[in-house]
């Protein structure tokens, strides 16, 4: 797959809905990508944005590995977030805000995900079966526990089921940066972490390689909010 593509969000079967955005999808691999491939109009700026990206999933692989009771450099040493997918999403006015949404629910398919929304709103997270608003704070990012990140933690974290709803008067920008496997990591099978596996809280998904789960994750129709299921062990 090219390694920078603009899309606008068609959907793949014809009984989905089409999204109220456009994408522009800059992946890089094990934390590089010749900065000649991208645009030139944003070339300096995501070379920018990525570098203070790697930081910043190094302290949250930290802090999640003391979440979950392991060593500081767990994560970090598994490599399972070492490479990013960066999407700079605009969402346009939508005239008709009520027929669409700007991004449907789903869970993220990745280990995690920072994300920087600007100053318009419209982004939601499903807590307790109800829709509630995330509003811009100025400076800050949203971290969202994605799908994969809720398997290798045996359910220890749950991922964040969230949407966009579209804006009748203003566009929205935001730029959502997911992390995924290193090139090395990408050959080993993927589990939940062998220290957080014990008989009182066995294993809840089976061992998978991240190929797999990503052909199953981009091939599923929009009524399929979530991978998770696919991957649990019944
Ligand atoms: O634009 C946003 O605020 C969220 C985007 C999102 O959830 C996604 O692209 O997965
Ligand atoms: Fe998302």
């Amino acid at each position: 797959m090219e390694r920078v593509r603009f899309t606008s969000s068609v959907p793949k079967r014809e009984t989905d809905a089409a999204c109220w955005r456009d994408l522009l999808t800059i992946v890089y691999q094990d934390d590089e990508l010749d900065p000649q491939v991208v645009p030139l109009a944003c070339r300096e700026e995501v070379q920018e944005y990525v570098k203070h990206m790697i930081p910043l999933r190094e302290s949250m692989a930290g802090l999640l590995s003391e979440a979950l009771g392991l060593s500081t450099d767990h994560l970090s040493n598994m490599e399972c977030m070492k490479s990013e997918a960066l999407a700079c999403l605009y969402y346009p006015v939508c005239p008709e805000p009520d027929k669409t949404l700007g991004q449907l629910k789903h869970s993220d398919a990745s280990f995690i995900t920072l994300l920087m929304q600007d100053s318009v709103g419209g982004l939601q997270i499903l807590h307790n079966n109800q829709w509630v608003d995330v509003p811009p704070v100025p400076g800050s990012f949203i971290a969202n526990i994605g799908d994969l990140m809720q398997i290798i933690s045996n359910d220890k974290f749950i991922s964040a089921e969230h949407r966009v709803v579209a804006q009748p008067s203003d566009s929205r920008v935001s730029v959502a940066c997911f992390f995924t496997p290193s090139t090395s990591a990408i050959s080993k099978p993927l589990m939940p972490i062998k220290e957080l596996v014990c008989d009182d809280s066995p294993a809840v998904y089976k061992e998978f390689l991240f190929m797999e789960y990503i052909q199953y994750a981009l091939g599923r129709g929009q009524h399929v909010h979530s991978a998770l299921p696919h991957f649990r062990i019944r």
